[in-house]
């Protein structure tokens, strides 16, 4: 028999003033609990019913009036039996409440995300699901909200059920032929092509993890290029105020400065950085280093050109970005002269046909270890075309539209951000160990033995089942839980 389970509690609420606080209790205890604190509801209560309760002090002193919930286990979040003292929102007064719920031998507080932890524990909600509540507590943009809110509704856990099912049926016929030869004769037949299929499709979600990282984190995009290019301008005018300064002397921006603005629901962090000139001053060299540091570790670079930047500086200038994409647009186009009739026409090509179009072989392959930076005719043995380049005023702001638009492009692809399944790094890892498992019992149909097959296979599932959390230790958990804030 299994220990009964302390009856835990917790503000579900915010510990704040606010209109409404709430304080739940779960477990075998919380109702006699409640009742102790709110003695006018019934012995028996209506399950899930708002009862409109006075709440007391030991010796019935008036604490407050607020409401009395109920849910009956297991037909709660919990999964035990839940209450809740749905307070006015004192942060004085819940904390008289909830010392007063301690006063009871079998009550104890709450640890972080101990409620969830316990729906998980209970068969309530599957481990994605479970991780989905602390995303959406967590979700700071509508992509990320609305991604969480799929998960939550089981989008993920639908998707892991329809790998780990057909697993478990291949292992069970594979250990059935092992175990029963002569019953399950033939089971194993199509092994080969049944672990082929789950594992693209082990693989096909795990490459869901950039994205699923670009939803919960939001994307990181910085502005570049040389001096005096417009950068600050179009920063401003990007994020919509003015929170750089501009001026027409060179070298204005000295420190990386950052933004978050949300565009089409995805959270973007936009940076504006000190321009990059060869013989800077000290203190413009250190925003230099900086800037150098920054573009390794954003999702895109934007480099800003002035108008008569040449093909090979834009290429040098890509270069500079390292391994980082790179998206080039022309600044100040206002004050520019229009070089080929087709760049008048508005908005800008798609950045598949821009890739397509353009002579190199892409900033993932342009060598991160030049080391000066390329000035006015600079050699070099690449050529970006100008007039094929977006062109941009962060001036007038003719053409930013475009560039935002662009810019999401290259970050997402097609589709929209909130439709996507929440993979974060710790089930891409999960799914990495369940594809190499099928990897290698894929090989193994092959040339090995029934049960070094059905091993694999067994291993696959194993690491799969982190992922819905069917096979999952408490160390994982704990880890898992602790990012929980406490009472959810
Ligand atoms: N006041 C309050 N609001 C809250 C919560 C809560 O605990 N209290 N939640 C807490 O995170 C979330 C709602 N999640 C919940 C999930 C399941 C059940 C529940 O009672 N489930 C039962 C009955 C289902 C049904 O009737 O359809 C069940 O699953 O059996 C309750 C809340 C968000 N809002
Ligand atoms: N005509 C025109 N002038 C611009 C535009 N953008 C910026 N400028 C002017 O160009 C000068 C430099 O602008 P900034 O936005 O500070 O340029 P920056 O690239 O941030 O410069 P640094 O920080 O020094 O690297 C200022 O005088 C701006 O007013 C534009 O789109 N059109
Ligand atoms: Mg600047």
């Amino acid at each position: 028999m299994t220990p009964p389970s302390a009856t835990i509690v917790a503000l579900a609420t915010a510990p704040a003033a606010g209109a409404v606080g709430i304080l739940r209790l779960s477990g075998p205890a919380a109702l006699e609990v409640g009742r102790a604190l709110a003695p006018g509801v019934p012995e028996v209560p209506t399950p899930r019913h708002a009862y409109l309760a006075t709440f007391v002090d030991a010796s019935g002193g008036v604490l407050d009036e607020g409401l009395f919930l109920y849910f009956r286990a297991p037909q709660s979040f919990t999964g035990e039996d839940v209450v809740e003292l749905q307070a006015h929102g004192s942060p004085r007064l819940l904390r008289l409440l909830l010392a007063r719920t301690l006063e009871d031998v079998r009550v104890r507080p709450a640890l972080p995300g101990e409620f969830t932890r316990r729906a998980f524990l209970n068969g309530r909600i599957d481990l994605t699901r479970a991780e989905a509540v602390a995303d959406l507590v967590a979700a700071d943009s509508e992509a990320a909200v609305r991604a969480a809110a799929a998960g939550l509704s089981g989008a993920l856990a639908e998707r892991i059920r329809a790998l780990e099912e057909p697993l478990r049926a291949l292992h069970a016929d594979l250990e059935g032929v092992l175990n029963f030869p002569d019953e399950a004769e033939g089971a194993d037949e199509d092994a080969g092509p049944r672990v082929a299929t789950l594992r693209s499709e082990a693989e096909a979600l795990r490459a869901e993890v950039g994205r699923g990282r670009l939803v919960r984190q939001g994307a990181r995009v910085a502005l570049y290029g040389p001096v005096n290019a417009g950068k600050s301008t179009l920063f401003n005018r990007l994020v919509g105020e003015e929170r750089a300064l501009v001026d027409a002397e060179p070298g204005t921006t000295r420190d990386a400065l950052e933004a978050r603005v949300e565009w089409d629901g995805l959270g973007v962090t936009l940076y504006d950085t000190a321009g990059l000139r060869e013989a800077p001053g000290r203190v413009e060299a250190l925003g230099i280093a900086r800037t150098r540091d920054l573009l390794a570790a954003v999702d895109l670079a934007v480099l800003v050109l002035p108008p008569e930047a040449s093909g090979e500086e834009a290429s040098s200038w890509v270069r500079e970005a390292g391994a980082t994409p790179v998206f080039v647009v022309t600044g100040k186009c206002d004050v520019a002269p229009v070089s080929a009739p087709w760049e008048s026409v508005p908005g800008f090509p798609a950045h598949e046909e821009r890739e397509a179009s353009l002579p190199f072989p892409g900033p993932r392959a342009a060598s991160a270890t030049s080391v000066s930076f390329p000035g006015p005719g600079a050699a070099s043995g690449t050529s970006l075309p100008s007039h094929g380049r977006p062109r941009v005023s962060g001036l007038t702001g003719e053409g930013v539209e475009g560039l935002r638009t662009s810019v999401l492009g290259r970050l997402w692809g097609g589709g929209t951000p909130s439709a996507v399944a929440l993979v974060s790094e710790r089930h891409a890892d999960a799914l990495r160990r369940t594809a190499e498992a099928l990897g290698r019992a894929e090989e193994a149909s092959r040339v090995s033995t029934l049960e070094v097959l059905s091993g694999e296979v067994g291993l696959a599932l194993e690491a799969l089942g982190e992922v819905s959390g069917t096979s999952v230790s408490d160390a994982l958990l704990d880890t898992l839980f602790q990012r929980f804030c406490i009472g959810k």
